[in-house]
């Protein structure tokens, strides 16, 4: 009898994505302590007690500074995400932001509701208190103004090009982009080659960038001096990627004109020049069928057949299945003589490859690897038995 795979979920994940699962082979549910994997969103895995039943963890979504990545990485344990599923939910929101703030829409909302609902006023009160305060809220348009786009990924590069198709001109930041990315940029994006001189050139700076050592406080005093008074910055990556006391200070001083972000705090959310929403970036129905399909998918490819897509701590490795084969997915440190010395064990107990995978990334690697017949339980014992070799699992057909 092949195994069922128990999935705890550790957050609302979409019945689309959760419906996909053969329920002869998947057990969802909340409770278990001894899951097969886990699926999340933003649930904080950091101090959760890893389990030794535990193959792996799909995240919903893009980031993955809820989730011990590293430390899984050193168990054996691929952390798969969702990349680029939910890009359209947060650029969308990310263009409300720039209108929200060059209009000063949330205030000026605001003031319209409290002349009706506190000061009571209605009628010909009404329209002439509104003709007169409105000149306090009128704002800028956006064509002609700087947009420095800090991170051009997914959601960046759908950003830059949507700005730019609104006329700003735009300036984007990524030592890293990827070839993919590069060609769906607009060719009318500038890149620079210094976050300094985004700053420097950026009426708008909007983060998609991952929660990282590196990307900590990149909004800090001196860059947010450099750009040009009255700027604004945006932020639908983390919290942690602002020195948000920096943010508020040139809020105070006039040197920022509005802050709108994603990620509340007890001083950030109710400073005046703040508009801070409730982590929404990824909340549209369609980004949340979008990642829980894709999260859903990956998982299920990895528990039956041992492939793994989209991990962020493991690489991509991925075979067709054969008949008449069995086959061992191997977790190894990345260091001389591991590939020798597995199939040194295969040939040793008579078994003939039919395929064999082995890729690294960082300090460790992945072997998949199909064998011909049957492949007796020992044999993973002896495998595990090889130094350096951190996990092995024998994946029923
Ligand atoms: N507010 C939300 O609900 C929401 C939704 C989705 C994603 N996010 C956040 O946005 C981040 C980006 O998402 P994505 O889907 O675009 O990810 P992505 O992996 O496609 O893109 C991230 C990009 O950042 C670049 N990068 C990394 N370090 C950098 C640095 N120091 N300077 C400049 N560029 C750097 C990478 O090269 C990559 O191209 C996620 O990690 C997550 O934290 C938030
Ligand atoms: O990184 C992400 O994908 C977003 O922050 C979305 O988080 P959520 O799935 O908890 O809404």
């Amino acid at each position: 009898m092949p195994e069922t795979f128990r999935i705890q979920t550790l957050n609302a994940i979409s019945p689309l994505g959760l419906n996909r699962l053969d329920r002869e082979r998947f057990d969802l549910g909340t409770e278990f302590t001894d899951p097969r994997a886990i699926l999340l969103r933003s649930a904080d895995l950091h101090s959760y007690d890893v389990p030794h039943s535990l193959y792996a963890v799909a995240r919903a979504g893009a980031g993955t500074n809820n989730i011990p990545v590293e430390k899984l990485a050193s168990l054996g344990i691929p952390v798969f995400n969702t990349p680029g599923a939910n890009a359209n939910a947060v650029k969308e929101l990310v263009i409300a932001g720039l209108l929200l703030a060059a209009r000063n829409l949330y205030h000026a909302a605001d003031y319209t509701k409290d002349l009706v609902a506190e000061q009571q006023l209605s009628g010909k009160d009404l329209d002439k208190q509104v003709e007169a305060g409105k000149k306090q809220f009128a704002g800028f348009e956006l064509p002609g103004r700087t947009l420095g786009v800090i991170g051009l990924g997914a959601i960046g590069v759908l950003v830059a090009n949507a700005a730019q198709a609104m006329g700003m001109k735009v300036l984007g930041y990524d030592p890293a982009i990827t070839i993919e990315r590069a060609w769906q940029l607009s060719p009318s994006v500038e890149q620079v080659t210094s976050v300094e001189e985004l700053f420097a050139r950026s009426d708008f700076i909007t983060l998609h960038v991952p929660l990282i050592e590196a990307t900590q406080g990149l909004v800090s005093a001196e860059r947010i001096a450099s750009m040009p008074a009255g700027s604004v910055v945006l932020n639908f990556a983390r919290g942690g990627v602002v020195d948000e006391e920096a943010v508020l200070a040139a809020l105070d001083s006039g040197q920022l004109h509005a802050y709108v972000n994603d990620f509340p705090t007890e001083v950030g959310a109710v400073h005046p020049k703040v508009i801070t929403l409730p982590h929404l970036g990824a909340s549209t129905s369609e980004a949340e069928d979008n990642c829980a399909v894709m999260a859903v998918d990956q998982l299920s490819d990895f528990l039956l057949h041992g492939n793994i897509r989209n991990s962020v701590n493991f690489p991509e490795v991925a075979m067709a299945r054969s008949p008449n084969t069995t086959r061992l997915g191997i977790f190894n440190e990345n260091k001389p003589n591991m590939i020798g010395q597995i199939t040194t064990v295969l040939a040793e107990a008579g078994l003939n490859v039919t395929e064999f995978t082995n890729k690294a990334r960082g300090d460790y690697a992945y072997t998949l690897v199909d064998v011909e017949g049957e492949v007796a339980d020992e044999l993973k014992e002896q495998i595990l038995a090889i130094d350096g070799v951190i996990r092995a699992r024998k994946i029923e057909g």
